[in-house]
């Protein structure tokens, strides 16, 4: 579970957050959508312990407010998978996907690879020949082999063709039924992100506009209008 309470965040003297409160539940899947600049990256920074912060974040109720960086991530505890993806291009899919992981937990690449039969097929290629869904499936597996109490993913749909993207968020719920994951999702992409959602905040100006079920249809369409700049149908 991850909470955050009344964060907020500056980049030198420019402040982009104002306050943001929010939770994600544990085995929750919780979208952040918004607009460009709306904040949703700075959300992840904070959670990350990347950019200069107030207020509180707690994961798995332990404050971690104060946990430096390199700790939130080595004790495995959080998960990233960025927009750009983060590929080492020259090394193969396996390499990709275990560099930096413990030797005892070797063991679970077997469990990571049975959820991307693409990436087992091609596990000994360079990742610089495989294509950008397949590179995503890449970043996503070497999060998922961490086991992160959780896993936030950014953008995964970014500067994919749409049929890459349904197979993308295929996966995201085959993982799910399978690994009992807390996960933030960061999308643009509210047809897509509802989907795969149990619950939806809507980042606004650095804050949380709204908070919406993902059954609740009704207001998810209004929120899909371009008066907030975002096309649903996108
Ligand atoms: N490195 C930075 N230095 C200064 N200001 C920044 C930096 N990164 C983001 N900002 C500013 O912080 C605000 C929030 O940006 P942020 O990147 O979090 O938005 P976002 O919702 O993730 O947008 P996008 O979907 O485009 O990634 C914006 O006003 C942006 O200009």
């Amino acid at each position: 579970m991850i909470e955050l309470e009344d964060v907020k965040a500056w980049y030198g003297a420019s402040q982009a957050l104002f306050g943001v409160t929010f939770r994600v539940k544990p085995g929750e899947l919780v979208a952040l959508v918004g607009v460009n600049g709306a904040g949703k990256t700075t959300i992840v920074r904070v959670i990350s312990g990347l950019v200069r912060s107030s207020g509180q974040i707690r994961l798995d109720g332990r404050d971690i407010t104060a946990t430096p960086a390199h700790q939130r991530f080595r004790q495995g505890d959080i998960a990233v998978v960025l927009e750009g993806r983060g590929m080492l291009p020259e090394l193969t899919v396996i390499e990709n996907i275990v560099i930096g992981l413990d030797g005892r937990h070797k063991d679970r690449l077997d469990e990571v690879l049975e959820l991307f039969p693409v990436l087992r097929a091609r596990h000994s290629e360079r990742v610089s020949n495989l294509s950008g869904g397949e590179q995503q499936m890449v970043a996503l597996a070497r999060a998922i082999v961490r086991r992160p109490r959780l896993l936030i993913l950014d953008e995964p749909s970014l500067g994919l063709a749409p049929l890459v993207v349904n197979e993308v968020y295929a996966t995201l719920e085959k993982l799910r039924a399978q690994f009992d994951m807390t996960i933030l999702l960061i999308e643009q992409n509210i047809a897509m992100s509802r989907k795969v959602a149990d619950r939806l905040y809507l980042v606004r100006s650095g804050r949380i506009a709204r908070e919406l079920d993902a059954t609740d249809v009704n207001a998810l369409e209004s929120l899909s209008q371009s008066a907030l700049g975002i096309d649903g149908n996108r």
